[in-house]
Formats: structure tokens, sequence, C-alpha cells
């Protein structure tokens, strides 16, 4: 017999559902996510920290859960909301049914509620905050108090929690990506391997893998190393990881970068990466009413004209109206024109704001991590 659950937004609505996770209660903002399939991406993802994430595809679990799909090293959401769980679960690579993946990881989760009305209420009044409870021990007035209690993620610097505490090197690449392997490195190009240092403000595995394929030597290090320290690496460029919460509150990141933008060093962001770049070259961010979180969004490359389809995941931006002049738009979203992309007009450094790592997701926008090999080329 499974247990109860319920979910208690802010504004006062209850879902009440069963239990498919571990007991207990867990506060955050409510998201939710269109992708139809890589549930297991999307909760190991960093940037989820303190999310509670909903999925519009209603059944979720149908795999199962296997080590090979973890973004990092576990489940980084706070917890999971979904319509329906399979009895079965059926993949030749599944270690584990999802319910014993999120109660092995102490991660709550709800079922058997209606996801479709929850996304309406995030759609119509904005990101949310809310309370999952799951077990016997259930308080719905308790729920709703903390619910309201919770701050939100505006101000909250969230990537110094999800970063690495040392440094270290990534070596691995792709290996299962739709459409094939990379095409393999020319052993006779000398310019090989690109040293790269990677800010980790809570970076996924898969940016890595395709650092690393692209004949990157990668180093990791962690959210507040000092530009100095990375400077006395001599990387041939520098990698600014997306990551979870507030960029703004991230004054030691957007320091180190606008030192790094001094020397010159070629800068590719993505995601929170992307918006600390922004910052750190002066424009502002602000926090979105819903965010995109999803698998299917397109995005126009403002150069080409050509449309690319996207996985997001961000409830910040970068407002497009403040970009100083060293900054110009490079990318906007069809589904709402907010800003993309930018890169610098005066450095060999850019961002997106999307994931170029599509995990999960679609790989039409993977060649920015070529355009990112190009500028450390270029800079010789
Ligand atoms: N995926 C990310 O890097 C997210 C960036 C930031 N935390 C946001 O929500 O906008």
């Amino acid at each position: 017999m499974r247990k109860p659950a319920v979910l208690v937004l802010e504004d006062g609505s209850v879902f009440r559902g069963t239990s498919i996770g571990a007991d207990g209660s867990s506060v955050g903002e409510v998201v939710f996510n269109t992708a139809m399939t890589g549930y297991q991406e999307i909760l190991t993802d960093p940037s989820y920290l303190r999310q509670l994430v909903t999925l519009t595809y209603p059944h979720i679990g149908n795999v199962g859960a296997n080590p090979e799909d973890e973004e990092s090293a576990g489940i980084q959401a706070a917890g999971l909301i979904i319509r329906h769980l399979p009895q079965r679960a059926s993949n030749f690579r599944q270690r584990e049914r999802l319910d014993d993946y999120l109660r092995r990881q102490g991660v709550v989760g709800i079922a058997d509620i209606d996801t479709r009305r929850l996304t309406r209420i995030l759609r119509e009044k904005g990101a949310q905050n809310g309370c999952l409870q799951a077990g016997d021990a259930i308080d719905e007035a308790a729920a709703l108090a903390a619910a309201r209690d919770f701050p939100g993620l505006k101000g909250m610097d969230l990537a110094q929690q999800a970063t690495t505490a040392e440094p270290y090197a990534w070596t691995q690449g792709e290996w299962a990506l739709e459409g094939g392997l990379p095409a393999p490195l020319d052993p006779a190009d000398e310019a090989l391997p690109f040293k790269v240092v990677a800010y980790d403000f809570g970076v996924k595995r898969n940016i890595l893998r395709m650092l690393a394929s692209r004949g990157c030597s990668v180093t990791v290090v962690p959210a507040r190393t000092p530009a100095a320290e990375v400077l006395a690496m001599n990387p041939d460029g520098v990698f600014l990881s997306n990551g979870p919460g507030d960029p703004e509150p991230c004054d030691y990141a957007i320091a180190a970068i606008r030192e790094l933008l001094e020397h010159q060093v070629p800068l590719f962001g993505i995601c929170l990466g992307h918006q600390l770049l922004a910052l750190a070259s002066g424009a502002r961010t602000l926090k979105m009413k819903f965010g995109h979180h999803g698998a299917n969004h397109p995005v126009q490359d403002l150069a080409t004209g050509a449309v690319m389809i996207s996985s997001q995941n961000h409830g910040f931006a970068v407002d497009e109206a403040s970009l100083p002049e060293t900054l110009q738009p490079t990318h906007r979203s069809l589904f709402d024109g907010s800003l993309q992309g930018i890169r610098r007009c005066d450095c060999p450094a850019f961002s997106f704001q999307g994931h170029p790592e599509a995990s999960p997701g679609p790989c039409d926008v993977a060649p920015l991590f070529d355009q990112f090999i190009e500028s450390m080329r270029a800079r010789g």
C-alpha cells in the first residue's frame, strides 16, 4: 500500500496524492518541465536545487533509473511531482525503479495528482513556492505555513552549495548522444588538447563530456576560485557552468569573470554562466514569471535567422534592455522574445541561456561547443 502525500502551494492550493519517494517534508519553488523524456537527468541537474519539479508528461518512471543518466552525484531537485508512476518499469539499462531511486536518496515525491491543474496555476500566477509532504505524518496547515515561509529563490546564492569542494580533472567523453559519437579527434592537430578551466556553479556532466569529446583537457574548479588562480593555470579558455539560484548575489564569480575578461581569456557560459557573464559586463538579470523548463523551445540565431529547438531550464534571465554597448544579443526565444544569447564585442566571450548540452533534449545548439573550440584556436 502506498502512503499518502500532499503538495500545498503558497496560494493555498492543495493537491492530495500518493507518495512515490521517501517519507518527509520538503519546501521549494515549484516549477513545471514539459520535456517528455529525461526525468533522471532533470532530477540530477544541480540547477534544480531548492525546486520541486513537476513534469507535464503524464507517465514518468517507465524506464526506471540507472547510474549512466545522472547529471551529477545524485538527485538535486527538492522533490518530484507527477501524474502517474507506471506499475512496471522496463528498460535494459534499468538498475532500479524510480520510486526506489527517490526513496534510497531520501527525496520526497508525489503521484496521482492533476499536474495539468498545477501547471495552469504556475503559468497564470507565476512561480509559486510550495511544500511537499509524504508519509503518515501529513499536516496541511504546517505545509501551507512552510510554503509561505520559504523566502523564494530571488536573492539566493545556491551556486556555492552546488559547487565542488576541490578541483578535479574531467576526462570522459560523450558515449551515447543521439546521432552517434562526435568525430574522432585529428591526431595531427597540434592545437590539441585545449586546456579548459571549468567553473563549477552546479555543472552537468554532459557539458564536461562534450568539452572532453572536442579535445579539451578539463579542470573543474570550485565556484569561489579567484581569477588569479585560474590565470596561473594558463588556460586556453574558461567555461562558466550552469547552476541553481539567483545569479545576482554571486559577487565572487562576477568579480572573477570581470578579471578574466580583462585578460582576454576565451570564455563560454551556459545558463547561470551566461547570466554571470552578462552581470560581469554590466547588464542586469531579472526573475521571470514562470521561467523556461523543457526540451522543445525554439530559439533564433539572430545572425543567420536559423531557428533551433533547444533544452531550457531557467527562472532568471538577462534583461535585454540593460545590455551595455560591449554586449551584443545573439539569440532570442521564439516563445516569449526573451534574450537567449550574448557575445562580447571587445573580448572572445559568449554565452547561451539554454542548454546546448541537451541533456535531455535536442542537439541543435551543440555547435556552440565548436564555437568555443574555434575561439580558443583563434587565440592561438
Ligand atoms: N540551468 C541554470 O543554470 C539555471 C540558472 C538560474 N539558476 C536560473 O534559474 O535562471
